[in-house]
Protein backbone atom coordinates (compact mmCIF):
# COMPACT_ATOMS: atom_id res chain seq x y z
CA UNK A 1 0.00 0.00 0.00
CA UNK A 2 2.36 2.88 1.01
CA UNK A 3 4.66 1.65 -2.05
CA UNK A 4 1.76 2.15 -4.10
CA UNK A 5 1.30 5.64 -2.60
CA UNK A 6 4.84 6.77 -3.08
CA UNK A 7 4.73 5.60 -6.71
CA UNK A 8 1.53 7.68 -6.71
CA UNK A 9 3.46 10.57 -5.74
CA UNK A 10 6.17 9.91 -8.13
CA UNK A 11 3.93 10.20 -10.75
CA UNK A 12 2.26 13.36 -9.87
CA UNK A 13 5.39 15.15 -9.57
CA UNK A 14 6.47 13.88 -12.84
CA UNK A 15 3.63 15.69 -14.37
CA UNK A 16 3.47 19.13 -12.55
CA UNK A 17 7.67 18.69 -13.76
CA UNK A 18 6.56 18.18 -17.33
CA UNK A 19 3.45 21.34 -17.01
CA UNK A 20 5.83 23.89 -15.16
CA UNK A 21 8.47 22.90 -17.78
CA UNK A 22 6.15 23.72 -20.83
CA UNK A 23 4.71 26.78 -19.33
CA UNK A 24 8.55 27.90 -18.81
CA UNK A 25 9.21 27.06 -22.20
CA UNK A 26 6.44 29.35 -23.93
CA UNK A 27 6.36 32.03 -21.73
CA UNK A 28 9.69 32.89 -20.90
CA UNK A 29 12.35 34.47 -22.84
CA UNK A 30 14.05 32.05 -26.02
CA UNK A 31 17.32 33.08 -24.46
CA UNK A 32 16.46 31.61 -20.91
CA UNK A 33 15.16 28.63 -22.63
CA UNK A 34 18.53 27.79 -24.62
CA UNK A 35 20.54 28.42 -20.97
CA UNK A 36 18.04 26.09 -19.27
CA UNK A 37 18.44 23.33 -22.10
CA UNK A 38 22.04 23.55 -22.26
CA UNK A 39 22.09 22.99 -18.11
CA UNK A 40 19.88 19.59 -18.44
CA UNK A 41 21.42 18.59 -20.79
CA UNK A 42 25.06 18.76 -18.93
CA UNK A 43 22.97 17.24 -15.77
CA UNK A 44 21.68 14.53 -18.15
CA UNK A 45 25.35 13.69 -19.11
CA UNK A 46 26.08 13.98 -15.79
CA UNK A 47 23.93 11.51 -14.58
CA UNK A 48 24.36 9.27 -17.77
CA UNK A 49 27.64 9.68 -19.40
CA UNK A 50 27.44 7.38 -22.19
CA UNK A 51 27.60 7.78 -26.10
CA UNK A 52 25.68 5.25 -28.36
CA UNK A 53 26.71 4.68 -31.70
CA UNK A 54 23.64 2.84 -33.72
CA UNK A 55 25.46 0.40 -36.91
CA UNK A 56 22.48 -0.28 -39.27
CA UNK A 57 22.40 -3.15 -41.36
CA UNK A 58 21.14 -0.89 -44.36
CA UNK A 59 22.25 2.20 -45.63
CA UNK A 60 19.59 4.89 -44.47
CA UNK A 61 18.39 5.15 -48.13
CA UNK A 62 17.39 1.14 -47.76
CA UNK A 63 19.19 0.20 -50.48
CA UNK A 64 22.74 -1.32 -50.15
CA UNK A 65 23.89 -3.00 -47.04
CA UNK A 66 26.12 -1.78 -44.88
CA UNK A 67 29.75 -3.28 -45.07
CA UNK A 68 30.53 -2.07 -41.72
CA UNK A 69 27.39 -4.06 -40.37
CA UNK A 70 28.45 -7.39 -41.37
CA UNK A 71 31.93 -6.85 -40.41
CA UNK A 72 30.80 -5.64 -37.11
CA UNK A 73 28.69 -8.81 -37.21
CA UNK A 74 31.82 -11.23 -38.17
CA UNK A 75 34.11 -9.71 -35.25
CA UNK A 76 30.89 -10.14 -32.52
CA UNK A 77 30.56 -13.89 -33.36
CA UNK A 78 34.18 -14.66 -32.70
CA UNK A 79 35.14 -12.63 -30.02
CA UNK A 80 32.50 -12.34 -27.96
CA UNK A 81 29.86 -14.73 -28.87
CA UNK A 82 30.65 -16.77 -25.75
CA UNK A 83 29.58 -14.37 -23.80
CA UNK A 84 26.34 -14.55 -24.86
CA UNK A 85 23.53 -16.46 -23.29
CA UNK A 86 21.22 -16.17 -26.70
CA UNK A 87 22.74 -17.50 -30.12
CA UNK A 88 22.21 -17.79 -33.47
CA UNK A 89 24.22 -20.74 -35.14
CA UNK A 90 24.57 -20.81 -39.15
CA UNK A 91 26.78 -23.47 -40.97
CA UNK A 92 29.90 -22.11 -43.14
CA UNK A 93 32.30 -24.21 -45.07
CA UNK A 94 30.09 -26.64 -46.67
CA UNK A 95 28.24 -27.14 -43.48
CA UNK A 96 31.31 -28.33 -41.62
CA UNK A 97 31.84 -25.73 -39.36
CA UNK A 98 29.09 -23.52 -37.38
CA UNK A 99 29.64 -19.98 -37.07
CA UNK A 100 28.14 -18.22 -34.12
CA UNK A 101 26.44 -14.95 -33.94
CA UNK A 102 24.19 -12.74 -31.31
CA UNK A 103 20.47 -13.51 -31.13
CA UNK A 104 18.35 -9.86 -31.01
CA UNK A 105 18.31 -7.83 -28.26
CA UNK A 106 21.29 -9.85 -26.74
CA UNK A 107 23.88 -8.02 -25.31
CA UNK A 108 28.07 -8.65 -24.29
CA UNK A 109 30.43 -5.98 -23.24
CA UNK A 110 34.16 -6.00 -24.91
CA UNK A 111 37.14 -4.48 -23.32
CA UNK A 112 39.94 -2.15 -25.02
CA UNK A 113 42.88 -0.89 -23.52
CA UNK A 114 40.94 -1.04 -20.38
CA UNK A 115 38.00 0.13 -21.16
CA UNK A 116 34.23 -1.76 -21.16
CA UNK A 117 32.06 -0.99 -24.35
CA UNK A 118 28.82 -2.92 -24.74
CA UNK A 119 27.44 -4.31 -27.97
CA UNK A 120 23.01 -4.58 -28.03
CA UNK A 121 21.79 -5.82 -31.16
CA UNK A 122 18.30 -4.87 -31.74
CA UNK A 123 15.76 -5.87 -34.69
CA UNK A 124 12.59 -3.67 -35.33
CA UNK A 125 9.93 -5.11 -37.61
CA UNK A 126 9.90 -2.83 -40.85
CA UNK A 127 6.98 -0.17 -40.46
CA UNK A 128 5.52 -0.96 -43.45
CA UNK A 129 3.74 -4.02 -43.26
CA UNK A 130 3.69 -5.39 -46.81
CA UNK A 131 7.73 -5.18 -46.22
CA UNK A 132 9.47 -8.80 -45.48
CA UNK A 133 12.54 -7.19 -44.31
CA UNK A 134 13.59 -6.11 -40.56
CA UNK A 135 15.53 -3.45 -39.85
CA UNK A 136 18.62 -4.92 -37.68
CA UNK A 137 21.38 -2.88 -35.82
CA UNK A 138 23.62 -3.18 -33.57
CA UNK A 139 24.25 -0.68 -30.62
CA UNK A 140 27.81 0.59 -29.28
CA UNK A 141 27.60 2.18 -25.88
CA UNK A 142 30.46 3.87 -23.86
CA UNK A 143 31.50 6.31 -21.78
CA UNK A 144 31.80 9.49 -22.70
CA UNK A 145 35.28 9.96 -21.86
CA UNK A 146 36.77 7.39 -24.43
CA UNK A 147 34.97 8.96 -27.45
CA UNK A 148 37.92 9.67 -29.21
CA UNK A 149 39.28 6.24 -28.78
CA UNK A 150 36.34 3.85 -29.70
CA UNK A 151 35.68 6.10 -32.54
CA UNK A 152 38.87 6.40 -33.82
CA UNK A 153 41.10 3.49 -32.84
CA UNK A 154 38.38 0.93 -31.72
CA UNK A 155 35.84 0.90 -34.25
CA UNK A 156 39.02 0.63 -36.75
CA UNK A 157 39.87 -1.95 -35.42
CA UNK A 158 36.67 -3.76 -35.10
CA UNK A 159 36.30 -3.50 -38.78
CA UNK A 160 39.56 -4.17 -39.91
CA UNK A 161 38.91 -7.81 -38.00
CA UNK A 162 35.49 -8.35 -38.50
CA UNK A 163 36.79 -8.34 -42.49
CA UNK A 164 39.48 -10.45 -42.27
CA UNK A 165 37.16 -13.27 -40.35
CA UNK A 166 34.62 -12.12 -42.85
CA UNK A 167 37.11 -13.58 -45.72
CA UNK A 168 38.11 -16.15 -43.95
CA UNK A 169 34.16 -17.74 -42.95
CA UNK A 170 32.97 -16.47 -46.76
CA UNK A 171 30.62 -18.82 -48.04
CA UNK A 172 29.78 -17.37 -51.70
CA UNK A 173 26.02 -16.75 -52.38
CA UNK A 174 24.01 -17.54 -55.10
CA UNK A 175 21.22 -14.45 -55.47
CA UNK A 176 18.01 -14.62 -57.42
CA UNK A 177 15.01 -12.38 -57.84
CA UNK A 178 12.60 -14.85 -59.77
CA UNK A 179 9.24 -15.92 -57.86
CA UNK A 180 7.47 -12.86 -58.04
CA UNK A 181 10.05 -11.60 -55.41
CA UNK A 182 10.95 -7.49 -55.18
CA UNK A 183 13.69 -8.30 -54.00
CA UNK A 184 17.16 -10.60 -53.52
CA UNK A 185 17.01 -14.14 -52.06
CA UNK A 186 20.07 -16.20 -51.68
CA UNK A 187 21.19 -19.80 -51.04
CA UNK A 188 24.70 -21.01 -50.53
CA UNK A 189 26.87 -21.01 -54.32
CA UNK A 190 28.72 -24.16 -54.14
CA UNK A 191 28.57 -25.24 -58.09
CA UNK A 192 31.68 -27.58 -58.74
CA UNK A 193 32.40 -26.13 -62.31
CA UNK A 194 35.75 -24.47 -62.99
CA UNK A 195 37.31 -24.34 -66.15
CA UNK A 196 39.51 -27.29 -65.74
CA UNK A 197 35.99 -29.21 -66.39
CA UNK A 198 34.80 -27.31 -68.96
CA UNK A 199 34.53 -29.12 -72.93
CA UNK A 200 36.80 -26.37 -74.81
CA UNK A 201 40.27 -25.82 -76.31
CA UNK A 202 42.64 -25.22 -73.76
CA UNK A 203 43.63 -22.45 -75.74
CA UNK A 204 40.28 -20.44 -75.70
CA UNK A 205 40.14 -21.26 -71.87
CA UNK A 206 43.18 -19.69 -70.91
CA UNK A 207 42.82 -16.48 -72.86
CA UNK A 208 39.10 -16.32 -71.09
CA UNK A 209 40.56 -17.18 -67.90
CA UNK A 210 43.55 -14.36 -68.62
CA UNK A 211 41.04 -12.21 -69.33
CA UNK A 212 38.95 -12.56 -66.29
CA UNK A 213 41.66 -12.44 -64.29
CA UNK A 214 43.64 -9.17 -65.53
CA UNK A 215 40.18 -7.70 -65.16
CA UNK A 216 40.08 -8.76 -60.89
CA UNK A 217 43.63 -6.82 -60.55
CA UNK A 218 42.83 -3.79 -62.81
CA UNK A 219 41.33 -1.82 -60.19
CA UNK A 220 44.45 1.06 -60.35
CA UNK A 221 43.73 0.87 -64.77
CA UNK A 222 39.53 1.80 -64.42
CA UNK A 223 40.42 4.14 -62.28
CA UNK A 224 43.07 6.02 -64.46
CA UNK A 225 40.99 6.08 -67.58
CA UNK A 226 37.87 6.95 -66.06
CA UNK A 227 35.63 4.05 -66.77
CA UNK A 228 33.13 2.06 -64.25
CA UNK A 229 35.02 -1.48 -62.49
CA UNK A 230 33.15 -3.48 -64.72
CA UNK A 231 33.10 -6.25 -67.88
CA UNK A 232 30.41 -7.59 -69.95
CA UNK A 233 30.47 -11.04 -71.74
CA UNK A 234 28.09 -12.04 -73.93
CA UNK A 235 27.62 -16.13 -74.13
CA UNK A 236 26.34 -17.53 -77.46
CA UNK A 237 25.66 -21.06 -78.55
CA UNK A 238 22.97 -23.71 -78.93
CA UNK A 239 21.36 -25.23 -75.85
CA UNK A 240 23.58 -27.49 -73.85
CA UNK A 241 27.40 -26.51 -74.97
CA UNK A 242 28.20 -25.00 -71.47
CA UNK A 243 27.14 -21.66 -71.08
CA UNK A 244 25.39 -21.62 -67.50
CA UNK A 245 28.73 -24.44 -66.32
CA UNK A 246 31.24 -21.39 -67.83
CA UNK A 247 29.33 -18.67 -65.43
CA UNK A 248 29.25 -20.96 -62.46
CA UNK A 249 33.47 -21.65 -63.38
CA UNK A 250 34.06 -17.46 -63.61
CA UNK A 251 32.55 -17.52 -60.04
CA UNK A 252 34.74 -20.14 -58.82
CA UNK A 253 37.67 -18.54 -60.36
CA UNK A 254 37.41 -15.00 -59.15
CA UNK A 255 35.54 -16.11 -55.94
CA UNK A 256 32.72 -13.51 -56.99
CA UNK A 257 28.46 -14.43 -55.79
CA UNK A 258 26.55 -14.67 -58.64
CA UNK A 259 22.95 -12.21 -58.88
CA UNK A 260 20.51 -14.56 -61.54
CA UNK A 261 18.62 -11.90 -62.57
CA UNK A 262 15.35 -13.05 -63.90
CA UNK A 263 14.21 -10.33 -65.95
CA UNK A 264 10.52 -11.84 -66.31
CA UNK A 265 9.69 -11.27 -62.47
CA UNK A 266 11.19 -7.00 -62.61
CA UNK A 267 8.17 -5.00 -63.21
CA UNK A 268 10.02 -1.98 -64.57
CA UNK A 269 12.94 -0.33 -64.57
CA UNK A 270 12.40 1.72 -61.32
CA UNK A 271 12.60 -2.38 -59.71
CA UNK A 272 15.83 -3.13 -62.25
CA UNK A 273 17.59 -0.16 -60.96
CA UNK A 274 16.72 -0.95 -57.22
CA UNK A 275 17.79 -4.57 -57.40
CA UNK A 276 21.22 -3.20 -59.37
CA UNK A 277 21.82 -0.98 -56.53
CA UNK A 278 21.48 -3.79 -53.78
CA UNK A 279 23.79 -5.77 -55.49
CA UNK A 280 27.42 -5.92 -53.90
CA UNK A 281 31.22 -5.67 -54.85
CA UNK A 282 32.70 -8.87 -56.64
CA UNK A 283 29.56 -10.28 -58.14
CA UNK A 284 28.63 -11.68 -61.66
CA UNK A 285 25.28 -9.88 -62.52
CA UNK A 286 23.76 -12.80 -64.80
CA UNK A 287 20.93 -12.42 -67.22
CA UNK A 288 19.95 -15.93 -69.05
CA UNK A 289 18.89 -15.83 -72.54
CA UNK A 290 18.63 -12.75 -72.56
CA UNK A 291 16.37 -12.75 -76.09
CA UNK A 292 13.23 -14.73 -74.33
CA UNK A 293 13.30 -12.64 -71.30
CA UNK A 294 13.07 -9.51 -72.85
CA UNK A 295 10.98 -8.21 -75.91
CA UNK A 296 14.74 -6.65 -76.58
CA UNK A 297 14.49 -7.16 -80.72
CA UNK A 298 10.89 -5.72 -80.74
CA UNK A 299 10.99 -2.99 -78.38
CA UNK A 300 12.38 -0.21 -80.67
CA UNK A 301 9.69 -1.29 -83.37
CA UNK A 302 7.31 -1.32 -81.07
CA UNK A 303 4.58 -3.91 -81.52
CA UNK A 304 4.75 -3.84 -85.55
CA UNK A 305 2.88 -6.86 -87.10
CA UNK A 306 4.36 -10.36 -87.14
CA UNK A 307 4.16 -12.17 -89.99
CA UNK A 308 1.61 -15.40 -89.61
CA UNK A 309 4.67 -17.78 -89.70
CA UNK A 310 6.29 -15.88 -86.36
CA UNK A 311 3.17 -15.91 -84.82
CA UNK A 312 2.60 -19.11 -85.15
CA UNK A 313 5.93 -20.63 -84.45
CA UNK A 314 6.11 -21.34 -80.73
CA UNK A 315 9.65 -22.74 -79.74
CA UNK A 316 10.61 -24.08 -76.29
CA UNK A 317 12.60 -21.04 -75.71
CA UNK A 318 9.37 -18.63 -76.50
CA UNK A 319 7.29 -19.20 -74.09
CA UNK A 320 8.97 -17.12 -71.26
CA UNK A 321 8.57 -14.36 -73.31
CA UNK A 322 4.59 -14.73 -74.05
CA UNK A 323 4.70 -14.91 -69.54
CA UNK A 324 6.83 -11.39 -69.42
CA UNK A 325 3.67 -9.69 -71.58
CA UNK A 326 1.51 -11.68 -69.35
CA UNK A 327 3.26 -10.86 -66.16
CA UNK A 328 3.02 -7.06 -67.17
CA UNK A 329 7.18 -7.01 -67.26
CA UNK A 330 7.87 -3.24 -68.56
CA UNK A 331 12.00 -3.48 -68.31
CA UNK A 332 12.78 -1.98 -71.32
CA UNK A 333 15.47 -1.69 -73.62
CA UNK A 334 17.06 1.74 -72.86
CA UNK A 335 16.34 0.56 -68.73
CA UNK A 336 18.51 -2.41 -69.40
CA UNK A 337 21.42 0.00 -71.31
CA UNK A 338 21.11 2.20 -68.61
CA UNK A 339 22.49 0.25 -66.15
CA UNK A 340 24.80 -1.55 -68.44
CA UNK A 341 26.35 1.85 -69.52
CA UNK A 342 27.45 2.52 -65.88
CA UNK A 343 25.73 4.49 -63.57
CA UNK A 344 24.15 2.03 -61.54
CA UNK A 345 26.25 -0.53 -62.10
CA UNK A 346 29.04 1.94 -60.80
CA UNK A 347 27.94 1.88 -57.36
CA UNK A 348 29.89 -0.38 -55.56
CA UNK A 349 33.64 -1.73 -56.74
CA UNK A 350 34.43 -4.53 -59.55
CA UNK A 351 31.16 -6.26 -61.27
CA UNK A 352 30.78 -8.44 -64.22
CA UNK A 353 27.76 -8.59 -66.71
CA UNK A 354 27.10 -11.84 -68.37
CA UNK A 355 24.42 -12.15 -70.88
CA UNK A 356 24.03 -15.66 -72.40
CA UNK A 357 21.49 -16.32 -75.84
CA UNK A 358 20.83 -19.27 -77.87
CA UNK A 359 20.92 -17.09 -81.07
CA UNK A 360 23.22 -13.88 -81.20
CA UNK A 361 21.33 -12.71 -84.13
CA UNK A 362 18.18 -11.83 -82.01
CA UNK A 363 19.69 -9.64 -79.98
CA UNK A 364 19.38 -5.68 -80.63
CA UNK A 365 23.08 -4.62 -82.24
CA UNK A 366 22.98 -1.97 -79.34
CA UNK A 367 23.12 -4.30 -76.47
CA UNK A 368 25.66 -6.31 -78.12
CA UNK A 369 28.39 -3.38 -79.45
CA UNK A 370 31.55 -3.85 -77.51
CA UNK A 371 31.79 -1.36 -74.90
CA UNK A 372 28.45 -2.79 -73.73
CA UNK A 373 29.22 -6.64 -74.27
CA UNK A 374 33.23 -6.22 -74.06
CA UNK A 375 33.60 -10.11 -75.10
CA UNK A 376 31.93 -12.22 -77.10
CA UNK A 377 32.27 -16.08 -76.06
CA UNK A 378 31.08 -18.61 -78.54
CA UNK A 379 29.84 -22.22 -77.34
CA UNK A 380 29.61 -24.48 -79.73
CA UNK A 381 29.60 -28.40 -80.46
CA UNK A 382 32.01 -30.34 -78.56
CA UNK A 383 35.01 -31.33 -81.07
CA UNK A 384 37.92 -34.02 -80.32
CA UNK A 385 39.60 -31.55 -77.97
CA UNK A 386 36.20 -31.22 -75.90
CA UNK A 387 35.83 -34.68 -75.88
CA UNK A 388 39.03 -35.75 -74.48
CA UNK A 389 38.82 -33.19 -71.18
CA UNK A 390 35.14 -34.52 -70.76
CA UNK A 391 36.72 -38.45 -71.18
CA UNK A 392 39.25 -37.34 -68.43
CA UNK A 393 36.58 -36.01 -66.33
CA UNK A 394 33.99 -38.69 -66.51
CA UNK A 395 36.30 -41.87 -67.04
CA UNK A 396 39.59 -40.79 -65.93
CA UNK A 397 40.81 -41.70 -69.45
CA UNK A 398 43.87 -40.31 -71.22
CA UNK A 399 43.71 -42.35 -73.81
CA UNK A 400 41.71 -45.23 -75.54
CA UNK A 401 41.47 -47.63 -78.45
CA UNK A 402 38.07 -46.20 -79.41
CA UNK A 403 39.26 -42.46 -79.44
CA UNK A 404 40.22 -42.85 -83.18
CA UNK A 405 37.43 -43.96 -84.10
CA UNK A 406 35.04 -41.10 -81.86
CA UNK A 407 37.79 -38.53 -83.33
CA UNK A 408 36.54 -39.58 -86.80
CA UNK A 409 32.76 -39.54 -86.27
CA UNK A 410 33.05 -36.61 -84.29
CA UNK A 411 34.52 -34.90 -87.39
CA UNK A 412 31.24 -35.32 -89.05
CA UNK A 413 29.09 -35.09 -86.44
CA UNK A 414 27.80 -32.25 -84.29
CA UNK A 415 26.93 -33.35 -81.13
CA UNK A 416 26.97 -30.93 -78.11
CA UNK A 417 28.82 -31.62 -75.03
CA UNK A 418 25.57 -31.91 -72.49
CA UNK A 419 25.03 -35.38 -74.75
CA UNK A 420 29.14 -36.45 -74.74
CA UNK A 421 28.28 -35.88 -70.78
CA UNK A 422 24.99 -37.85 -70.72
CA UNK A 423 26.72 -41.32 -72.76
CA UNK A 424 29.85 -40.85 -70.70
CA UNK A 425 28.22 -41.20 -67.46
CA UNK A 426 28.20 -44.39 -65.99
CA UNK A 427 24.73 -45.38 -66.04
CA UNK A 428 25.52 -48.33 -62.74
CA UNK A 429 28.75 -48.75 -60.60
CA UNK A 430 29.58 -51.80 -62.76
CA UNK A 431 29.14 -49.97 -66.34
CA UNK A 432 33.37 -49.83 -67.09
CA UNK A 433 34.98 -47.10 -69.01
CA UNK A 434 34.55 -48.81 -72.44
CA UNK A 435 31.08 -49.38 -72.06
CA UNK A 436 30.61 -45.44 -71.98
CA UNK A 437 32.48 -44.95 -74.78
CA UNK A 438 30.98 -47.68 -76.62
CA UNK A 439 27.73 -46.14 -75.82
CA UNK A 440 29.00 -42.69 -77.03
CA UNK A 441 30.20 -44.17 -80.56
CA UNK A 442 26.53 -46.10 -80.93
CA UNK A 443 25.24 -42.02 -80.39
CA UNK A 444 27.24 -40.86 -82.89
CA UNK A 445 26.68 -43.55 -85.12
CA UNK A 446 23.01 -43.21 -85.10
CA UNK A 447 23.00 -39.60 -85.48
CA UNK A 448 24.73 -39.72 -88.62
CA UNK A 449 22.65 -42.29 -89.80
CA UNK A 450 19.85 -40.24 -88.67
CA UNK A 451 21.86 -37.21 -90.80
CA UNK A 452 22.31 -39.57 -93.92
CA UNK A 453 18.63 -40.37 -94.08
CA UNK A 454 17.83 -36.71 -93.27
CA UNK A 455 19.96 -35.65 -96.51
CA UNK A 456 18.70 -38.33 -98.93
CA UNK A 457 15.18 -36.80 -97.94
CA UNK A 458 15.90 -33.35 -98.30
CA UNK A 459 17.60 -33.92 -101.99
CA UNK A 460 14.16 -35.61 -102.45
CA UNK A 461 12.36 -32.79 -101.59
CA UNK A 462 14.80 -30.14 -103.48
CA UNK A 463 14.58 -32.47 -106.54
CA UNK A 464 10.51 -32.30 -106.53
CA UNK A 465 10.35 -28.80 -106.32
CA UNK A 466 12.86 -28.30 -108.86
CA UNK A 467 10.53 -30.11 -111.14
CA UNK A 468 8.06 -28.34 -109.95
CA UNK A 469 9.37 -25.13 -110.47
CA UNK A 470 10.30 -26.08 -114.45
CA UNK A 471 6.50 -26.96 -114.64
CA UNK A 472 5.36 -23.80 -113.44
CA UNK A 473 8.00 -21.86 -115.85
CA UNK A 474 6.27 -24.21 -118.22
CA UNK A 475 2.76 -23.33 -117.46
CA UNK A 476 3.94 -19.73 -117.41
CA UNK A 477 5.34 -19.40 -120.88
CA UNK A 478 2.03 -21.22 -122.48
CA UNK A 479 0.24 -18.32 -120.86
CA UNK A 480 2.66 -16.10 -122.52
CA UNK A 481 1.87 -17.70 -126.08
CA UNK A 482 -1.95 -17.87 -125.69
CA UNK A 483 -1.93 -13.63 -124.65
CA UNK A 484 0.45 -13.21 -127.65
CA UNK A 485 -1.79 -15.24 -129.75
N1 LIG B 1 31.41 -27.29 -72.45
C1 LIG B 1 31.03 -28.14 -71.49
N2 LIG B 1 31.94 -28.70 -70.68
C2 LIG B 1 31.57 -29.55 -69.73
N3 LIG B 1 30.30 -29.93 -69.50
C3 LIG B 1 29.36 -29.41 -70.28
C4 LIG B 1 29.67 -28.49 -71.30
N4 LIG B 1 28.54 -28.15 -71.92
C5 LIG B 1 27.56 -28.80 -71.32
N5 LIG B 1 28.04 -29.57 -70.33
C6 LIG B 1 27.24 -30.44 -69.46
O1 LIG B 1 25.89 -30.33 -69.88
C7 LIG B 1 25.05 -29.82 -68.87
C8 LIG B 1 24.24 -28.67 -69.44
O2 LIG B 1 25.11 -27.58 -69.74
P1 LIG B 1 24.72 -26.05 -69.52
O3 LIG B 1 23.51 -25.95 -68.65
O4 LIG B 1 25.92 -25.33 -69.09
O5 LIG B 1 24.32 -25.64 -70.99
P2 LIG B 1 23.80 -24.25 -71.54
O6 LIG B 1 24.66 -23.88 -72.68
O7 LIG B 1 23.69 -23.29 -70.42
O8 LIG B 1 22.36 -24.63 -72.08
P3 LIG B 1 21.07 -23.68 -72.27
O9 LIG B 1 21.31 -22.82 -73.46
O10 LIG B 1 19.94 -24.65 -72.49
O11 LIG B 1 20.91 -22.91 -71.00
C9 LIG B 1 25.95 -29.37 -67.74
O12 LIG B 1 25.45 -29.76 -66.52
C10 LIG B 1 27.27 -30.02 -68.02
O13 LIG B 1 27.38 -31.19 -67.25
MG1 LIG C 1 22.06 -22.34 -69.48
Amino acid sequence: MGLLQSWGGVGTSLASFIFIWDMIRRYCPPELVRALDKWTRRIRSFFYPYIHISISEFMSNNFKRHDAYAAVEAYLSEHLAKEATRLRAEAVGGGSKLVLSMDEHERVTDEFRGTKIQWIKHVQPESRPSSESEKKSYKLMFHKKYRDMVTDIYLEQVIKRGKEIQKRNRKRKLYTNGHSKTTWSHITFEHPATFGSLAMEAERKQEIMDDLLLFRESKDFYARIGKAWKRGYLLYGPPGTGKSTMIAAMANLLDYDIYDLELTSVRDNTELRRLLAETSSKSIVVIEDIDCSLDLTGQRKQKQDKSPEEKTAVTKKEVPYKDTEESGSRVTLSGLLNFIDGLWSACSGERIIVFTTNYLDKLDPALTRRGRMDKHIELSYCNFEGFKVLAKNYLCLDAHPLFESIEMLMKEIKIIPADVAENLMPSSPKEGAEKCLLKLVEALKHAKELMIKKDKEESVVNKRSQVADQDDTGTAICHVRVLEK
